[in-house]
């Protein structure tokens, strides 16, 4: 299981025992596994009566710092935080981050090229680790307004990245003492608490930030707020929930959510961190992987971002011309990246359709997360529909766990128990051939102009694929999806435009490269 994103298991035992079985997990537990599209739109359309097992939530909870952050809370204080916390995550409020992604993948960018002139070769790169270092930049400057300085060569210690790497046991240049408290849990109080005290600190200085903002605006006819990054926004959505109108998916009476506490804003800090860092240096690191593997499609979309970037300065020298006519227009600051139009070009790059295949593509054939659990929480079990039953012999150990019930009339079902465990192979259902044909181990980003009916049956947050899960059910019944999806796509793009369009990414042929799961 553990080697499974290098040996196809998952493929070889769907192949052997059809989409929906029973395998054995820790100790001899039984698990249901199923790539079954009804079933898993089932269980994650009903998130609360589905929640995440203990033994994860645990393992969450000591990675994210805690309980009370979003990836960790349940029902209705989930439900809750969820409502506050969504604001921050809008179209309208990550337009105003996208300059942070443009400056740090321009900063990544030169930082590349610059070695590129030490050496008289091609130089080597561990693009992991440099993507870590930009993406933890882009997560406290947007998430919280923090600079790590990750990036920068003058940054050769910040007390936040190390505790973080502490934490997460993500410290790719370990010093002594990193090992010491990777090691010994004890020690690891110390590198919570420089988080909590960073955490106090940063939310203290927002809160004051708003408060100032909130008492100039009623001096003020307008007021550009000071902050802009996730933390402040959750705050003041916070601030102001006490009169926050009800959601029109919730019933009339449904009462305003109650504001989060110190403790589950603190949360928030350790769990966009945590969800949002190594997952996004993850991805683009695969992007990179599979355009270095495959050139063509690697050609093409240089050959259409440079396109675009030449559209984007046929225009803008249009409406320079323009202006230059009128004489009360001054051309206001040169433009390109990460400054003055920076919002036209970002534009541009998030609708480029082959930069999307391409983004989308890498997405579903390398996800980040390649797996989630859930645990039947309805009291007396449930039935779970099937799109087909469940062949014999796909757990013939647990007769009563696994029983195809079909009525001969197309519709099928299983039956779980309250307490069971079920497994949603995320990356096994992105790379199902029952689904996406037979090329589906294929990087072939052309086909997302055309989804089979399989792949736009899998019930993902963006089509054909479960990389950021689900959340198309009712808001009552629990929305779990990633929260982070369009943070992560404008930051993946941005970053790929930047990358690709001015330089190349080829890899050794005698490398060995393998998928490990943390
Ligand atoms: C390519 C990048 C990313 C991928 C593949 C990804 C994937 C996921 C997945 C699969 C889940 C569901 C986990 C589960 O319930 O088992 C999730 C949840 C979450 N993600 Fe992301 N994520 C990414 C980026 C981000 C970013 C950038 C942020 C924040 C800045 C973020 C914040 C979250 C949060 C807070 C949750 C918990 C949502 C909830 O339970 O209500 N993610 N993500």
């Amino acid at each position: 299981m553990h080697d499974q994103e290098n040996t196809n298991l998952l493929a070889t035992w769907e192949h052997a025992y059809g989409p929906t079985f029973v395998y054995r997990g820790f100790i001899g537990a039984p698990r249901l596994m199923t790539t079954d599209p009804v079933a898993i739109a089932h269980i994650l359309h009903h998130a609360y009566a589905y929640p995440k097992p203990d033994f994860v939530r645990d393992s969450l909870a000591t990675m994210a710092a805690g309980h009370d952050g979003l990836l960790t809370t349940e029902g209705d204080q989930h439900r809750k935080q969820r409502r506050i916390i969504a604001p921050a995550f809008s179209k309208l409020h990550l337009d105003s981050l996208t300059p942070i992604f443009w400056d740090k993948a321009v900063q990544l960018r030169d930082l590349c090229l610059q070695q590129a002139d030490a050496h008289d070769d091609a130089p080597r790169i561990d693009v992991l680790s440099w993507l870590a270092r930009a993406t933890l930049d882009v997560i406290g400057e947007a998430g919280f307004g923090y600079r790590f300085d990750a990036l920068s060569s003058q940054a050769t210690h910040n007390e936040l990245s190390a505790a973080f790497a502490v934490i997460f046991s993500t410290a790719r240049k370990f010093r002594v003492m990193t090992i010491l408290q990777a090691w010994f849990p004890v020690l690891r109080r110390f590198a919570h608490a420089t988080m909590e005290r960073i955490g106090l600190q940063l939310i203290d200085q927002k809160r004051t930030e708003i408060l100032a903002d909130a008492s100039s605006s009623k001096t003020a006819s307008a007021s550009t707020p000071r902050t802009r990054d996730l933390l402040g926004l959750l705050i003041r959505s916070n601030l102001s929930s006490a009169s926050a109108s009800v959601s029109p998916h919730e019933k009339p009476h449904a009462a305003p959510p109650a504001p989060l506490n110190t403790r589950e804003v603190l949360s928030q800090i350790s769990t966009f961190i945590a969800a949002g860092h190594e997952t996004s240096a993850s991805a683009l690191t695969w992007c990179l992987y599979a355009l270095a593997r495959d050139t063509a499609s690697q050609a093409r979309l240089r050959a259409e971002l440079r396109r675009l970037a030449l559209e984007h300065e046929r225009e803008k020298e249009q409406e320079r011309e323009e202006q230059a006519q009128d004489e009360h227009e001054q051309v206001q600051g040169s433009g390109g990246e990460g400054d003055g139009d920076g919002d036209a070009l970002a534009a541009r790059v998030q609708a480029c359709t082959y930069l999307d295949w391409v983004v989308r593509e890498a997405l579903r054939m390398h996800a980040p997360v390649t797996s989630t659990m859930r645990v039947c929480a309805r009291p007396g079990g449930d039935v779970v529909p099937l799109s087909v039953p469940v062949r014999a012999g796909a757990g013939k150990q647990e007769k009563e766990h696994v029983q195809g019930t079909g009525s001969g009339s197309g519709e099928w079902s299983v039956r779980v128990a309250e307490g069971d465990i079920i497994t949603i192979p995320i990356q096994a259902v992105n790379r199902c051939t029952r689904l996406w044909g037979a090329d589906a181990g294929e990087f072939r980003p052309e086909r997302w102009a055309d989804l089979p009916a399989g792949a736009r049956s899998i019930p993902g947050l963006l089509s054909g694929m479960l990389t950021f899960l689900n959340g198309n059910g009712s808001v009552g019944a629990g929305n779990r999806a990633c929260i982070g999806w369009r943070f992560a796509l404008a930051e993946i793009k941005i970053f790929l435009y930047v990358l690709v369009k001015d330089m190349e990414f080829w890899i050794d042929d005698g490398m060995v490269i393998e998928k490990r799961i943390k």
